[in-house]
């Protein structure tokens, strides 16, 4: 790139076809036709009109020749942003889902969690989940993994490795009366926590950051709630933690810390309500609540699959969006069954056609709408909007090639149809077997690259 006229990056990568995304200012934008170039970094370059292609090629240094063209059915749109997932719960996804929260922690949760202090046992679930949420467009995650530092950090070799863009959290919890070898000291949270950042951070991962964990009220003392407000602000950190799921959860927070005011006044008191705060749940807060989400910038993850299949409650996004709080999609695994972001987006849709059944002035939530949830929402909501969401130039380039008409997929495309309806069809009707391939920051993480030997990274060897 000798010529002082171009633009200084380098481009590895140009594709052309329909890109479908968010932003700010609309649920959907749909662009036909366009010419996308990543550069070397993995960052978006150029989107622009097709007929730009002489213009853009000689401006930015590459052959029309070497230009990726997408099929008819194919398009790209933004990597799905799963905002909350518990990792070690992945092993018993799909089942144990005949229980309220606080009994289902105590008899299905605490007792698997225990088990991640084997690390290899940590290093097959972990695997499994990577690959399992990374094939279902996954391109961001929020994890949760379990009290068990080395397993955690493992947890974020893992997601570097095959290339996924992680938040990984140490669970910290220093109650426990029901499982009471599944809990820390007050003191081990705390050193435990600062290890974790400190050899995660260490380990320079371009893409895998950690998040401080309170699991949640019930499970930590006050003292304890109040170290990772002081550790997260000290290291300019994420926090993650749950809010206002089950009605015998707020119950039980109220009478734990009789001098807040509210559940969210919990967290608020002990500096955990930050622009970099994400909480799962909230199906039970008040509009005060909401209101301090917003003033404080804290963010909501919402997980309508664990919702129902917990029997916890129905959030009103609606009414949270009417707050103006940050708000993203979450599984949930495994109180949610499903690892991927597809059946979240459903299930949204699904919830809030549920509160219109109840009340038909409800304004039900679009697709459009649950669309931008899944991605830009969601890494808003993680503050990661910077770099990932949409299509915007100098974003990460986080995507997701879609193929509606996959072969042996599951949609008949009886007859040709415009971009939109195709993309209400995958969102209802696609699966792994529409996604052909997933960008992270650029680089191709599905399918996954052979060099990562997948096969014996698995508990079956079947590498699936
Ligand atoms: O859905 C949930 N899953 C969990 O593991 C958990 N822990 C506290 N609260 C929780 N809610
Ligand atoms: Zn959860």
């Amino acid at each position: 790139m000798a010529n002082s006229d171009r633009p200084s990056a380098d481009i590895s990568h140009v594709y052309r076809g329909t890109f479908i995304h968010s932003t700010q200012q609309t649920a959907l934008q749909i662009l036909e036709d366009q010419l996308l170039g990543v550069d070397t970094d993995g960052k978006i370059a150029f989107i622009e009109k097709g007929a730009e292609l002489n213009r853009l090629s000689q401006s930015f240094g590459f052959s029309p020749s070497e230009v990726t063209q997408l099929a008819q059915h194919e398009f790209f749109m933004p990597g799905l942003v799963d905002t909350h997932i518990h990792a070690p719960q992945y092993c018993y996804a799909g089942t144990a889902l005949d229980m309220p929260l606080l009994q289902w922690l105590n008899t299905y949760t605490f007792p698997v969690e225990s088990r991640f202090k084997d690390l290899e046992f940590a290093r097959r679930v972990y695997t499994q989940v990577v690959q399992r949420t990374l094939r279902n467009g996954t391109t961001t995650a929020c994890y949760f993994a379990t009290i068990h530092t080395d397993a955690s950090l493992l947890l974020g070799q893992i997601a570097n490795d095959f290339g996924q863009r992680a938040l990984v959290g140490k669970v910290c919890m220093d109650r426990n009366n029901c499982v009471k070898h599944y809990k820390e000291t007050n003191q081990e949270c705390q050193e435990e926590t600062r290890r974790f950042i400190a050899e995660l951070l260490n380990k320079k991962y371009p893409l895998v950051r950690p998040v401080v964990t309170p699991r949640f009220a019930p499970s930590c003392t006050g003292a304890l709630l109040g170290q990772l407000g002081a550790i997260a602000k000290n290291n300019n950190l994420h926090i993650q933690s749950h809010i206002s799921e089950n009605a015998e959860e707020v119950k039980l927070v109220k009478e734990l810390f009789p001098e807040s005011e509210s559940y969210t006044d919990v967290y608020h008191k002990y500096n955990l309500l930050t622009d970099k705060t994400v909480m799962a749940h909230g199906c039970y807060l008040s509009d005060a609540e909401l209101t301090l989400f917003r003033e404080t910038g804290a963010a909501l993850s919402h997980c309508p699959n664990s919702n129902i299949s917990l029997c916890s409650g129905v959030l009103d996004v609606r009414n949270v969006l009417k707050h103006k709080v940050k708000l993203g999609l979450g599984t949930d695994v495994a109180g949610g069954y499903s690892a991927s972001m597809l059946d979240a987006v459903r299930r949204a849709l699904d919830t809030s056609k549920v509160l219109t059944i109840q009340d038909p002035d409800h304004q039900t939530l679009t697709f459009e709408e649950v669309f931008r949830l899944a991605t830009l929402g969601g890494s808003h909501a993680l503050s990661l909007d910077d770099h990932t969401g949409n299509f915007e130039v100098g974003k990460d380039f986080d995507a997701l090639r879609v193929n509606v008409a996959a072969a042996d997929g599951p949609i008949d495309m009886i007859q040709c149809e415009g971009p939109k309806v195709i993309l209400e069809k995958f969102l209802n009707l696609g699966d792994d077997r529409n996604i052909a391939e997933v960008f992270v920051a650029g680089r191709k993480v599905v399918p996954f690259s052979p060099s990562l030997n997948i096969a014996s990274m698995s508990v079956n060897g079947t590498g699936s």
